[in-house]
């Protein structure tokens, strides 16, 4: 199945859209054929660069397909294949079918059970008042205060959370009482509805759906079939069952090795630079995670975090470890942490959410955000954020004005930049400055849709503005981003390839929509790898005149209050190359993690990741091989199809089996082909497929046509014209040259422009008669 089509017509130059710009190309401009040559065999037109970023390997290679022609259109071009298309994927992979033998309990033992799971709350709540007179909770100014900050979960989540530890207790009871197996008692169970028992309350109700341009805020309503698929504060979904040290919710912990033993055996830090990309492609990634999933972490009830370890990393006597504790241990021969005498991280366990289908069952992690690739991150996940987010005038976003510069809002301490979108907003610089300009963007976009359209009313403004944006990301995404981190030939075993005209006619209602837990908590993990050690701020002449170092500016802001910092840090993740996406991590992330300045080191990120992946159940790497079609090894030397002898010799150390292998180094380190983007076939498949089902499973996906949702066939070229070159250029503070390929580092085929030569997109398909 292909989805390049050769075009019908022969060559025709570009009409024409806009008048010559004053503004000059540069001097070194490729040459500009007459027509465009084919491209491997394609024949080609001339496109807008952003248009034909999906052949960035072929184009790198042939200059002599660059088409600019400044006489005919001011924007930077090449020759690149039509692609319409985009169904039928071939690539797909499925959520484990779970066949079980059915249960029978008596309704009187199922209502003990119910009962058991409820009375669990009011225990908790005991010690936790214990807990709290000892003064077990999190002090400002900590590293695990500031990593508490990025887990926490919402108003909305915390109560939804235990909800789901009260099924999960009453599965744990039912489990004991009945003598299950661990299978049996995490997917039999799965057959019993807890609807008739006095936990029914918790059953997540189907919303009323009216029909609707537009997205819901919290996600519910996309499939109107499921109407909860997708919406915040609902489970993640898995590929494979879990496996849970009980089969239900106890950490996948038995005879597994220390984490960060794991970690700093598997994964140093070396310096590696990724040369034909970006740090923006690391910056653009975690901001689109963060759109589409946040898994909390338990609180206390007054919103305090939990406290595992004694300040100073030694840990907490039995009497006072909160029951969501899942310490992380460092072993004496830790080199790092030796010094400083640290026996103890603290980690705490995953909110659970109740099961969407409201049955008994295995614990499944709760996703606070809509799953949906919507924007969430800049608009809110619940109808109560996203009102505190909104200026109710001209369908703004409320902003916080100073020095006549717009910035994020300002939390209610007047500290630091408000997380009603998103509570990470602050954890690092790169990620403010993504979340500040697309909240720039929405604001833009709603003064144009006013200017033309002044009838429309705030709240019409509001939602046609965050649709353009919505739209605008998933392009963007689908576009420039995917192609860089998946390669074409996997965008187009995943039907991910956007259009470059006309519709996407692939909807479909049958797909789980939901974010999965390999992905979230494995996978998409990858941009961790990417990180640099510091973020470069560079002038407009392309020099660097200071740098940020990560581990000093976790969850600080603040630089952005003065005039260069947003444009410099911009134009870096431009410049810079991130690190290699492989199994080396900055030291920034792996030993000084949230750093506070009144600390001397921090957690690190990879031994958590790894940690996480066993609180989440997540079964090993050997079980993902096998679902993917590599062999099931049997003796660590077979996994030499995509690991080094190196990689296999360590694990083989730390493992007892290669079905204990943790998913995530392991996706890490495997070996990239050639022509398949950045990431190993495992991370590969799995990040795939979780954006075949946000496209296909989205009724509002920005390509559709037919649905309530869809845009007109002008608005979506319109879109089409949107690159994250273009929204830099259009809501920084000065930044007036940019390369066309944000992703992509400088070169012939993607110099730095001014940018009257990056494209945007026009409102007059939205003016309205
Ligand atoms: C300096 C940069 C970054 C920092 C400090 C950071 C930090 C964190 C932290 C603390 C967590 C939670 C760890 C836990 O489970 O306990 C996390 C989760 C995660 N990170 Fe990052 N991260 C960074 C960059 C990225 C990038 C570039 C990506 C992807 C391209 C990414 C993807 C994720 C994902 C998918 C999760 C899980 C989110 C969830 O489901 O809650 N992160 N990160």
């Amino acid at each position: 199945v292909t989805s390049i089509v050769v075009p019908s017509q022969p060559f025709q130059p570009p009409q024409p859209t806009q008048p010559t710009p004053p503004q000059s190309l540069p001097q070194r401009r490729p040459m500009m054929p007459r027509q465009c040559p084919p491209l491997i065999n394609f024949p080609t037109q001339c496109r807008l660069m952003s248009q034909c970023s999906v052949w960035w390997v072929e184009l790198i290679k042939s200059p002599q397909s660059m088409c600019t022609n400044q006489a005919e259109s001011p924007y930077w071009k090449a020759c690149c294949p039509a692609i319409v298309g985009g169904r039928n994927r071939i690539g797909a992979m499925s959520e484990q079918s779970l066949d079980s033998e059915i249960l029978t309990v008596p309704k009187g033992e199922l209502d003990r059970v119910v009962n058991y799971g409820m009375s669990e709350i009011g225990r908790i709540s005991n010690i936790e008042s214990r807990l709290m007179e000892h003064k077990d909770f999190l002090m400002p100014g900590s590293t695990a205060f500031a990593y508490f900050v990025n887990m926490k979960p919402s108003d909305e989540a915390a109560p939804i959370g235990e909800h789901g530890l009260m099924i999960t207790r009453a599965t744990q009871k039912l489990k004991q009482v009945m003598r299950l197996s661990n299978e049996a008692a995490g997917i039999a169970t799965q057959k019993l509805s807890i609807k008739d028992t006095a936990l029914g309350g918790t059953c997540i109700p189907d919303p009323v759906c009216r029909p609707s341009k537009y997205r819901t805020i919290d996600g519910s309503c996309n499939n109107l079939k499921s109407p909860v698929m997708g919406r915040s504060n609902t489970q993640l979904g898995r590929y494979l069952a879990p496996k849970y040290d009980d089969g239900i919710w106890e950490a996948r912990d038995i005879g597994m090795p220390n984490s960060r033993r794991v970690r700093t055996v598997l994964a140093a830090d070396h310096d590696n630079f990724q040369k034909d990309t970006t740090l923006m492609l690391m910056q653009f990634g975690q901001f689109i995670d963060h759109d589409i999933t946040h898994v909390p972490v338990f609180q206390f009830p007054n919103g305090s975090g939990i406290s595992c370890c004694t300040p100073e990393g030694k840990h907490l006597s039995r009497d006072f470890l909160h029951p969501h504790c899942f310490t992380l241990d460092i072993l004496p021969d830790d080199e790092f942490y030796r010094p400083f005498r640290v026996e103890c991280v603290n980690f705490v366990r995953s909110m659970v959410a109740p099961r969407s289908d409201c049955t008994f069952g295995y614990a499944e992690q709760l996703n606070q955000v809509t799953h949906w690739h919507d924007g969430s991150a800049i608009y809110g996940s619940t109808q109560a954020q996203s009102d505190l987010l909104r200026e109710r005038k001209g369908g703004r976003m409320k902003t916080f004005s100073y020095q006549n510069r717009q910035l994020l809002p300002l939390d209610w301490n007047n500290k630091d930049c408000i997380g009603f979108s998103d509570s990470r907003v602050n954890q690092l610089i790169g990620l403010t400055v993504m979340q500040t300009v697309w909240h720039r963007e929405h604001n833009r976009v709603a003064g144009e849709l006013s200017r033309i359209n002044p009838k429309w009313d705030d709240e019409k403004v509001f939602q046609e503005a965050r649709r353009i944006v919505g739209a605008e990301m998933q392009h963007i995404t689908y576009n420039e981003y995917l192609p860089v981190l998946l390669g074409r030939r996997i965008m187009e075993a995943y039907g991910l390839l956007p259009r470059t005209s006309g519709f996407f006619n692939g909807y479909n209602d049958t797909i789980n929509g939901n974010v999965f837990n390999e992905f979230s908590t494995a996978a998409y993990r990858y941009g961790h790898s990417m990180v640099n050690h510091w973020f470069e701020l560079v002038d407009e002449n392309g020099a660097t005149y200071d740098r940020m170092h990560l581990k000093d500016w976790f969850n600080n802001p603040h630089p952005l209050l003065k005039a260069d910092v947003l444009d410099g840090v911009m134009r870096g993740l431009t410049f810079t190359n991130p690190e290699v996406a492989d199994d080396h991590f900055v030291s920034d992330l792996t030993n000084m993690l949230f750093k506070t300045p009144e600390s001397k080191h921090g957690g690190d990120l990879v031994a958590f990741n790894i940690w996480r992946g066993r609180d989440h159940g997540l079964p090993g790497y050997n079980a993902y091989r096998e679902l993917l079609g590599l062999r099931k090894a049997k003796s660590f030397s077979e996994m030499n199809d995509v690991l080094t002898p190196d990689v296999i010799d360590k694990m083989a150390s730390l493992y007892k089996t290669p079905d204990e292998i943790d998913l995530f180094l392991a996706g890490m380190a495997e070996k990239v082909e050639p022509s398949s983007g950045i990431l190993g076939p495992t991370f590969l498949h799995i990040v795939a497929d979780q954006f075949a089902r946000l496209k296909e499973a989205d009724r509002y996906f920005y390509e559709n046509g037919g649905q309530s949702g869809s845009f007109t066939s002008d608005q979506l070229d319109e879109i089409r014209k949107t690159s994250l070159a273009g929204i830099f250029c259009l809501n920084s503070d000065g930044i007036k040259n940019i390369q066309p390929l944000t992703f992509r580092p400088l070169s012939d085929i993607n110099p730095r422009l001014p940018c009257s030569a990056i494209p945007s997109m026009s409102f007059a398909a939205w003016r309205e008669p």
